[in-house]
């Protein structure tokens, strides 16, 4: 920890004296705990992250439209396009990538939430499936169903790391949680839980906010804060130590969200694709998704908070969206590009402006809400390495099958609990139905068959666990029943229904 000194000489080089204004008014617990936070900010860049931000939120970037075109879609994979043989030879060579311990998952969950309306980790979000099964638990167990799919296949006993980046917002409960669930049946070595980094939000003339007397306002320093963090933590070094070779990083949101999914992984695997980003077909021109294009002919993601609505809404001869390429935030990277990005191209890594309504403490000491944005947080983004590959490649999978995220509570119009767990439980009858299955509602009256969308109404409360199925292989024993719901099919009814096969 630095001494008071040291702090104030270097708060008062980087023009930041007023975060000490109320230190005389501090308890000694409370003058502790504040050198202690000022000792881990990165004080030698503070006056460039301070007039930075309030540069960049001046003049903001000119819009980047003018430079921007779609990516031909004969260059994006396409799941939909793809005939079996390809699927299925991408589908082994991930298997076989999974088997050999060279593939890790690293799960982005340092945000708050905001939209959702919590208090805690998205991940431990419970959208009110059958099961109550939260995210976090959904994801642990398509891991494990996904190593097995691989041992089963390839006699090995692998095991695909999980990496799990938090915030100081997210660490403490996310950790307490996995350790209240037992980490959910999976090897806890085989868990690595890091932090980001935070960085001080500032006002809109370049100063550090106090949000307390003795408090600094921090936000995480955005998904992209994932290249300093991995290695502030050492997490390159780790995945080097295991083996692993290639990542799937995801974020915590998508309910659908298919871990170290073989197909994607053997895609980039085969194309030699050093990074890779799934799409989906975007729904709408003003869906909050970014959009994968290219920009003075680099591939990389336009935001949605960046692209103009005029360019979102252009549309080709054939009537879709010009720039329909959405990213749903799972993307593919090897060691070596990581380890690139971390030795060369951090450090340019674009920073994004975000003015927010930032609580603080006035000069007088009294605490305010604002009512307008007052306040500067400066974020990066997670793709905008994308532009450092050498060969990028975008994947379009089937939204229905992929993509589900959870934004915002209940009674917004899209990506809701109510939302999310319809296009769960709509995929777990379409795979019922695809096995030849019929299911019936508690009176035995038939169900309508699935529609290819969820809209916002569960059709039956029938979920299939991760553990039982992960892409809906592997349900040959509900071939010619009529399964009453509700009805959870997990591995104890998976057996169950197996042994009657063989009666
Ligand atoms: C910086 C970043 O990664 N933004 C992503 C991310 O948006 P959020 O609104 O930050 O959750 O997830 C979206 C998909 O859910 C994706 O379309 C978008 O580009």
């Amino acid at each position: 920890m630095l001494s008071l000194e040291q702090v104030k000489q270097s708060l008062e080089r980087a023009g930041q004296a007023h975060v000490l204004q109320f230190w005389p008014e501090l308890s000694g617990l409370e003058r502790d705990a504040f050198l202690q936070d000022l000792s881990q900010l990165d004080l030698q860049r503070l006056r460039e992250h301070c007039e930075g931000a309030a540069r960049a939120a001046a003049a903001p970037p000119g819009s980047v439209d003018r430079h921007i075109e779609p990516v031909p879609p004969e260059s994006i994979g396409s799941v939909r396009r793809s005939g079996s043989k390809a699927l299925t030879e991408w589908e082994h060579e991930g298997l076989l990538q999974i088997s050999q311990n060279r593939v890790g998952v690293l799960l982005l969950a340092g945000g708050q939430g905001t939209r959702l309306g919590v208090q805690y980790p998205k991940g431990m979000y419970n959208v009110g499936l059958p099961s109550s099964k939260t995210l976090y638990q959904i994801q642990a167990e398509r891991i494990h169903k996904i190593q097995q799919l691989a041992d089963r296949k390839y006699g090995s006993k692998s095991s695909v790391p999980w990496y799990i980046m938090t915030s100081e917002f997210t660490l403490a409960p996310t950790e307490k949680f996995f350790k209240e669930n037992h980490y959910f049946g999976m090897e806890p070595s085989n868990i690595v839980m890091f932090e980001q980094r935070m960085i001080p939000a500032v006002t809109l003339d370049g100063k550090v906010i106090l949000q307390g007397k003795g408090k600094l306002a921090m936000a995480p320093d955005g998904n992209g804060g994932l290249y300093q963090a991995l290695v502030d933590n050492k997490v390159l070094e780790d995945m080097k130590k295991r083996g692993v070779e290639y990542l799937h990083v995801y974020c915590v949101d998508n309910i659908l969200v298919k871990m170290a999914d073989p197909v994607f992984i053997g895609f980039c695997v085969s194309k030699g694709a050093d990074c890779g980003a799934k799409v989906v077909e975007k729904a709408c021109p003003a869906e909050p998704v970014g959009v994968v294009c290219r920009v003075r002919g680099v591939s990389q993601v336009v935001e949605y908070s960046e692209i103009q609505p005029e360019t979102a809404e252009l549309r080709g001869p054939g009537g879709g969206l010009v720039y329909s390429a959405g990213n749903i935030c799972n993307h593919f990277f090897t060691r070596a590009f990581l380890q690139d990005v971390a030795e060369k191209f951090e450090g340019q890594l674009k920073q994004h402006v975000a003015l927010k309504k930032v609580p603080f403490v006035d000069s007088c000491g009294n605490q305010v809400k604002p009512i307008k944005p007052n306040g500067i947080k400066m974020e990066k983004f997670v793709f905008d390495v994308f532009p450092f590959s050498r060969n990028f490649v975008a994947f379009e999978v089937v939204r229905e099958d992929e993509f589900s995220p959870l934004k915002n509570a209940d009674g917004a119009a899209t990506d809701t609990p109510t939302t999310a767990r319809a296009a769960l439980l709509t995929q777990h009858l379409r795979w019922a139905a695809a096995a030849g299955a019929a299911l019936c509602d508690e009176h035995g009256n038939a169900l309508p068959a699935p529609s290819a969308s969820a809209g916002d109404t569960a059709p039956a409360q029938w979920e299939i666990s991760p553990l039982v199925s992960y892409f809906g292989e592997g349900l040959e024993m509900l071939k010619g029943r009529t399964l009453q719901t509700p009805l959870i099919l997990d591995e104890e009814k998976a057996t169950e229904l197996r042994a009657q096969q063989h009666l």
